[in-house]
């Protein structure tokens, strides 16, 4: 879903600094669009997990402000804001004594739904992120896989329709096949809800497949940068964030990727400055991208004829695809 300019949640000179000295986020302003999914990205101890806790009030900001809707949280009841808000940890958290439909309807029973609405939300969400709700639904979170309850764990989040979800490494403890599948699937969830979404990882290769931006943070939670996972790849703001993708397999894909008429929209560029081929590399798609004054950059087929045209969101989706069509290629 686009993401519209209006910020939902917005870092006003936010600092958190530890009673024992440590500076955790350091005077950050960030906004983050309604609808949008922003990764949190950087290396251990970059303060993302104490960003993310600043906005449901687990941790309270030393200097600045965190806004949500226009309104500092600072202000408002942590019970009630909590309510509104899914989080969702790596260690799931779920109550071991209750059912796994038990659990997604925590939230509904605090905020007093009927049986009848709260049985019918449980099973649409059960469903939604994958889970048959008459085969899981009755079961005891001990007796899923690790995957399964981390998808008990999201569908709890969503449980009353929240505005804002904070996810912290929701998939760090599932196995590298398992979470790929929990990523697309949590792509096509929140292509289909559109809700807001901060999501942290250190895993910079994730933070580009299921970002709408990622901003990347070094320590001291000093953000170095926060863009498109294109411009991110491809831009690098400093030499740490250059340092920090360097690794990424999804920068190797840029260059060995190349378009596909599938990455296209249909139609012409009013005359293009430099016209593109389907077949050419994602990186020279970037470059021609760059410099296209509108952002849109005709592509010509393999027999010279008009193909379509490209947009940013047209190369990431290119992206997406490659980084998809890699963790599915036998190592
Ligand atoms: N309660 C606390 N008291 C003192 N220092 C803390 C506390 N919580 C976190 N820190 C410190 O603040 C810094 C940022 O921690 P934070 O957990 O926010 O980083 P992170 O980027 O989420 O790291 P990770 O990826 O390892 O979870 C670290 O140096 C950490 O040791």
């Amino acid at each position: 879903m686009p993401s519209s300019a209006e910020p939902l949640i917005r870092f006003e000179g936010t600092a958190k600094t530890y009673p024992d000295g440590t500076v955790a986020v350091g005077d950050l302003d960030l906004d983050v669009r309604e609808h949008e999914l922003l990764t949190l990205v950087g290396p251990s101890g970059s303060g993302k997990s104490t960003l993310l806790r600043m906005v449901n009030r687990l941790v309270e900001p030393t200097a600045g402000r965190v806004l949500v809707d226009g309104r500092d949280v600072a202000t408002q009841d942590p019970v009630l804001l909590r309510r509104g808000i899914g989080y969702v940890i790596q260690d799931i958290g779920l109550f071991p004594h209750r059912t796994v439909a038990q659990n997604v309807a925590t939230v509904p029973g605090l905020l007093g739904w009927d049986r009848r609405r709260t049985q019918d939300r449980v099973a649409e969400l059960l469903r939604l992120v994958g889970l048959d709700p008459t085969v899981h639904g009755p079961r005891y979170p001990h007796e899923l896989s690790g995957g399964q309850r981390q998808r008990v764990g999201v569908a709890r989040a969503l449980a009353a329709n929240p505005r804002v979800m904070l996810m912290d490494e929701p998939f760090g403890a599932v196995d590298p096949e398992g979470r790929r599948a929990l990523q697309e699937e949590f792509s096509r969830i929140h292509d289909e809800l559109g809700t807001t979404v901060l999501f942290v990882t250190h895993d910079i290769d994730e933070a580009v497949l299921l970002g709408d931006r990622v901003a990347v943070f070094s320590q001291g939670g000093r953000l170095e940068q926060v863009d498109s996972p294109i411009r991110v790849l491809t831009r690098p703001a400093s030499p740490f964030v250059e340092k920090f993708i360097g690794a990424s397999s999804a920068v190797r894909l840029l260059s060995l990727t190349t378009l596909s008429p599938a990455d296209l929209t249909p139609g012409s560029a009013p005359a293009p400055a430099r016209a593109l081929r389907v077949g050419d590399s994602l990186e020279e798609a970037f470059a021609a991208l760059a410099t296209s004054p509108d952002g849109v950059v005709a592509v010509d087929g393999d027999d010279g004829a008009p193909a379509g045209t490209l947009t940013l969101a047209g190369l990431h989706a290119a992206l997406r695809r490659s980084v998809r069509e890699e963790a599915a290629a036998p190592a």
